[in-house]
């Protein structure tokens, strides 16, 4: 369970996370919507004890974030941030590798070896693995990085994945491939907090859909409760329609393509 209270977190006097809270589940994907600028990658730092609360708390299983080693955290829940620049020239498979170094010390063993070849099939990268990073597409890139986070906790039954724009870059096949596996860890008992921008992929795959606006949090609950014209209007200040479809759970939103100048 990742528990939030009340968090708050300012830069200089600006406020850019207004009192957010909420509880995450292991078994559950949260996705996390809103503008640019809404304040949600900063969220996702707030959860991964980058960056400090200035009001509230974050409790991570039972105790309050900031009491982790980075090491015992490290261990417990892995992150895919949005920009991964790298200065030297690590292989695909030495950059999934690296998600196993809060595991082992000096050398990996065989288990951390076979994590690393399990996530590396998982994403479908092995083809990869003696690529240079910096030789790779965007989207290869993209899921080189996911293989990483998924390795780190690929052993952990109750771990969590935090994702920041994890489809970045990922074609519609690739999209959908990275939610299925998404879907499919949290079934296993993993919990996961995922901001995407695509308001469809996140109601088709998301227990609960928190979205942001301006910082504050501007609707919670199930895809059912919070994917509604006024909550995507208010959020995005774009008129949207939503149109019912049997394939999908909850109703697809399309874009009328009237924008809000108020
Ligand atoms: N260190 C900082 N100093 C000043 N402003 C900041 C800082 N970090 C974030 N901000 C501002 O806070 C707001 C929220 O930023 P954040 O990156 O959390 O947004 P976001 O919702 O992830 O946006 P996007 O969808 O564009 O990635 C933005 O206006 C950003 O410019």
């Amino acid at each position: 369970m990742i528990k939030v209270n009340n968090v708050s977190y300012l830069v200089g006097k600006k406020e850019i996370v207004k009192n957010v809270s909420f509880e995450a589940k292991q078994g559950e994907i949260m996705a996390i919507l809103g503008a640019n600028g809404a304040g949600k990658s900063t969220l996702l730092k707030l959860l991964c004890n980058e960056i400090t609360p200035s009001a509230g708390e974050i409790i991570f299983y039972d105790k309050a974030l900031p009491s982790y080693q980075l090491k015992e955290l490290a261990r417990k829940r892995s992150v895919l941030t949005q920009h991964n620049t790298l200065s030297l020239s690590f292989t695909a498979k030495e950059l999934v590798l690296m998600g196993r170094y809060p595991h082992f010390d000096g050398q990996p063993t065989e288990h951390d070896l076979e994590m690393v070849k399990g996530a590396m099939q998982s994403t479908g990268i092995t083809h990869l693995s003696g690529r240079t990073y910096e030789t790779l597409s965007g989207g290869e890139q993209q899921r080189v990085q996911l293989a990483r986070v998924i390795a780190q906790i690929q052993d952990v039954a109750d771990g969590w994945l935090l994702l920041d724009e994890p489809t970045n870059g990922l074609d519609l096949l690739h999209q959908q491939q990275l939610l299925i596996q998404a879907r499919d860890m949290a079934d296993r008992g993993y919990g996961v907090i995922c901001i995407l921008h695509d308001i469809n992929l996140a109601a088709a795959y998301a227990d609960q859909i928190l979205i942001l606006k301006q910082g504050k949090q501007q609707a919670l609950g199930s895809p059912d409760e919070v994917i509604n014209c006024e909550n995507i209007h208010d959020a995005f200040g774009i008129k949207v329609q939503l149109m019912k479809n049997e394939n999908f759970r909850c109703p697809l939103v399309i874009t009328t393509g009237r924008i809000n100048q108020a």
